[in-house]
């Protein structure tokens, strides 16, 4: 196992779902630009495990990747409608300090959170709403090229070249993750395309812990549970992870109740509130993600 797992932005949404669900499988470093309250750090990881730093910070972020033999890279700007200054310093430069610092230190592997909006632009007038049908068959496959739909997604674009470059150059593997939405307890809420490209905590906890053992070069793949509605395959993730979702927004009603006789009742993605429910209809232009620190 690579261990220690060096985990950026590990106190935000997908860094908190990893730790609570393979918190205690792992060796961690932890890194957010805020500290971590107690609640948000794993039994057995000290103080001298958790550095609040910036990741456009290289010194810091060189001193945190000391004998790291994995990263989960997640620190960044996730609102879609991310000014360009914010994605330049946090989300590319960020992730060129992080990827570098730990090209340089050797490390193994390294999973990289993209976004589905790096490809949000084959969401096109003609194929919408059908493309967040269970009816429609057209897929994405991670073999496309990015096509993004706002310069939020074309961070995220720039981030999987920086992989490729540094799994190319030093050899590093590269995974990274075109995660769909996270929302925890149920899929999200009235939203045709959320829950298309729902993840739930436990498979996106399952997903990176793959990420984690697995081996490969370069990767790209997407992070979504095993919806019926669907455009994105995730068979890539089943074949070089090992990725086995459990969950699946077809066991959800359309406004986010388990269906009885599911598996969704009674599963830990039932069981819990959460966000979601907060965008309507079939593609929601709203962005109510909560403004995060600009550049
Ligand atoms: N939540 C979702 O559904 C999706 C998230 N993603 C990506 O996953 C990653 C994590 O997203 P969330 O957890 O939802 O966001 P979040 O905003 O909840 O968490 C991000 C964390 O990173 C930290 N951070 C931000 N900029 C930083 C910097 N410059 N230096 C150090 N720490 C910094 C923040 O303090 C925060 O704790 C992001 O890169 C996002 O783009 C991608 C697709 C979907
Ligand atoms: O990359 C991200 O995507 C998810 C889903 O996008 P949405 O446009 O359907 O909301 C978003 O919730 C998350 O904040 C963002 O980082």
């Amino acid at each position: 196992m690579d261990e220690p797992v060096l985990l950026t932005g590990a106190g935000g949404r997908v860094g908190q779902a990893i730790l609570r669900g393979i918190g205690d499988d792992y060796e961690w470093r932890l890194l957010d630009r805020e500290p971590l309250p107690a609640a948000k750090v794993p039994a057995g990881v000290t103080d001298a495990d958790c550095f609040v730093a910036d990741i456009t910070d290289p010194r810091a972020v060189r001193e945190a990747m000391h004998d790291v033999g994995a990263v989960i890279h997640l620190a960044g700007d996730p609102r879609k409608t991310a000014p360009w200054d914010s994605v330049i310093r946090n989300n590319i430069d960020g992730t060129q300090v992080v990827m570098r610092a730990a090209a340089e230190a050797g490390v193994e592997k390294l999973a990289f959170a993209s976004s589905n909006h790096a490809v949000g632009g084959y969401e096109t007038d003609e194929r919408l709403p059908d493309l967040y049908r269970v009816e429609d068959d057209y897929r994405l496959d991670g073999n496309e090229l990015p096509r993004p739909g706002n310069l939020y997604g074309v961070s995220k674009a720039t981030g999987e070249f920086l992989g490729r470059y540094y799994h190319d150059e030093y050899g590093m593997g590269v995974v990274c993750v075109r995660i769909g939405n996270l929302t925890k307890g149920h899929p999200p809420r009235e939203y045709e395309r959320g829950q298309a490209m729902w993840l739930s905590h436990r498979d996106c906890a399952h997903l990176f812990d793959c990420c984690l053992r697995a081996e490969y070069g370069f990767e790209i793949v997407y992070g979504i549970s095993d919806n019926d509605r669907k455009y994105y395959e995730i068979d890539r993730a089943r074949e070089v992870l090992g990725y086995d979702p459990q969950d699946n927004s077809a066991n959800y009603t359309f406004e986010g109740e388990p269906k009885p006789g599911t598996d969704a009742a009674g599963g830990p993605d039932a069981s819990e509130g959460g966000r979601g429910g907060d965008r309507d209809g079939a593609r929601s232009k709203a962005d109510t993600d909560v403004p995060t620190d600009g550049a």
